[in-house]
C-alpha cells in the first residue's frame, strides 16, 4: 500500500491566459488530495473517490465503468465524464510500469471544480502513489509532465501546465507555455478563500475564452493584458509589495469578468472582500462558481465573506512548501 498526496493552489495572476503562452503565478496551498494505491492480485482496476459525488451518490468503480455494487442510477456519460481525470491518471501510470491491478483510493480536502486546482492534486497524487506502489520512483517533473497530459486530453487539447506543475512542485510557480519554474523564495501572502458552494466545468469555461477570443480581437488583447499585469506583478513579488499585488488582482478579475468567467456569487465576495479593506480580491482557476482569493492580513475579510449571501465557506490558506510527497509506503 502506498500513500501520496499533492496539494491543491490559487492563481495569484495569470489563468486562463496561462493556455495561450502568456505568463502566470501560482501558489500551492495547504489544502491536499491523498491517493492510495494498493497492488492486486488481480488484473482489476478499482477506483473508490468518496468526495466525487453525482446527484448525491459518492462514485465507486472498476476498469472504467460503475461497478453494480456502487448502485448509480444516472447516465454513464456524466460518470465518465466525471470519472475523467483519474482514468487518465491511470492510463498513465499504465504507461510507465507493467501493472496487475490495484485499488485507487482517493480522498481530498480540496473542493471539486472549484478553481483551487482539485483535479490537478488528484491526478498527480495517483501518478506518485500508483506507480511507487509498482516499486518506479518518478521525478516531481516527470509527473507534472505526465499530469498535464491527463489535463490537456480531458480539457479537449486546451490546457496549461500551470496547475499540474504548481502541484507537483509546491510552493509558487510561475509557468510561462513550456517554461515552468518554481519561485525561489516566495512572499508568505495572507491569502483569504471564499466558496460559493458550486463549480465550474474547466474545459467548458476555457473553450468559452477561446470561442471568444477568436471572435473578437479586443478579446484577444483582453487575453494579452492579463499577461502584461503578470508581469507587473512579478515586480511587486519579487518586493513583497503586497497592496501593489492586491491592485494588480483587481484588475486581473476585471478582465476575466469581461471574458465571461466570472459570476454573480464570485464578483459578490470579490466586492465584499474589497470592501472590508483587503489589498486585492480576484476569482481563481476557470471560475464560473467556485472560489475566490483575497490578500488581507486583518481578519476583517474573512468576518465580511461569512455575512455575505453567497460565500458558503471562507478560510485561510498557506502557502505549502511541500509538492506532491509520500505519506507513507
Ligand atoms: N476527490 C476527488 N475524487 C475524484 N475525482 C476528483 C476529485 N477531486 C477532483 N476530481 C476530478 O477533478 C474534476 C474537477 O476538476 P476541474 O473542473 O478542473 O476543477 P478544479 O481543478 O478547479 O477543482 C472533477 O470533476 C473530478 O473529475
Ligand atoms: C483556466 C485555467 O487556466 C486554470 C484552471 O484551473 P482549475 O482547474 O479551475 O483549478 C486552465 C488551465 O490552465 O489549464
Ligand atoms: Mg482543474
Amino acid at each position: 500500500m502506498t500513500v501520496s498526496s499533492a496539494p491543491g493552489k490559487v492563481y495569484l495572476l495569470g489563468e486562463h491566459a496561462v493556455v495561450y503562452g502568456e505568463p502566470a503565478v501560482l501558489c500551492a496551498i495547504d489544502r491536499r488530495a491523498t491517493v492510495t494505491a494498493t497492488a492486486r492480485d488481480d488484473d482489476r482496476i478499482r477506483v473508490q473517490a468518496r468526495d466525487l459525488t453525482i446527484d448525491g451518490f459518492s462514485v465507486e468503480y472498476g476498469d472504467g465503468v460503475v461497478d453494480e455494487s456502487a448502485n448509480i442510477d444516472v447516465p454513464h456519460p456524466l460518470i465518465e465524464a466525471a470519472v475523467g481525470y483519474v482514468d487518465g491518471a491511470i492510463e498513465q501510470v499504465r504507461e510507465v510500469v507493467d501493472t496487475t491491478g490495484f485499488t485507487i483510493t482517493i480522498e481530498s480536502d480540496i473542493p471539486l471544480g472549484a478553481g483551487l486546482g482539485s483535479s490537478a492534486a488528484v491526478v498527480v497524487a495517483a501518478i506518485d502513489a500508483a506507480t511507487r506502489e509498482m516499486g518506479v520512483e518518478l521525478t516531481p517533473e516527470e509527473i507534472a509532465q505526465r499530469a498535464y497530459r491527463v489535463e490537456y486530453d480531458v480539457q479537449d487539447g486546451q490546457a496549461s501546465r500551470a496547475d499540474t506543475f504548481c502541484s507537483a512542485m509546491g510552493k509558487a510557480v510561475r509557468v510561462e507555455g513550456d517554461d515552468c519554474r518554481p519561485i525561489e523564495e516566495p512572499p508568505e501572502l495572507p491569502f483569504v478563500v471564499g466558496f460559493d458552494g458550486s463549480a465550474g466545468d474547466t474545459g467548458t469555461l476555457v473553450a468559452g475564452v477561446r470561442n471568444l477570443k477568436e471572435e473578437y480581437e479586443f478579446a484577444a488583447d483582453t487575453v494579452r493584458t492579463i499577461g502584461d499585469i503578470v508581469r507587473t506583478g512579478e515586480r511587486a513579488i519579487t518586493t513583497e509589495d503586497q497592496r501593489e499585488l492586491g491592485r494588480l488582482m483587481n484588475f486581473n478579475h476585471g478582465l476575466l469578468s469581461a471574458l465571461g468567467v466570472s459570476s454573480r456569487s464570485l464578483d459578490a465576495m470579490v466586492w465584499a472582500a474589497r470592501d472590508a479593506g483587503a489589498f486585492g480580491a480576484k476569482l481563481t482557476g476557470a471560475g464560473g462558481g467556485g472560489c475566490i482569493v483575497a490578500l488581507d492580513p486583518t481578519p476583517d475579510t474573512a468576518t465580511a465573506l461569512q455575512y455575505t449571501p453567497g460565500c458558503e465557506e471562507t478560510f485561510r490558506a498557506e502557502l505549502d512548501h511541500d509538492g506532491v510527497r509520500v505519506e507513507s509506503e
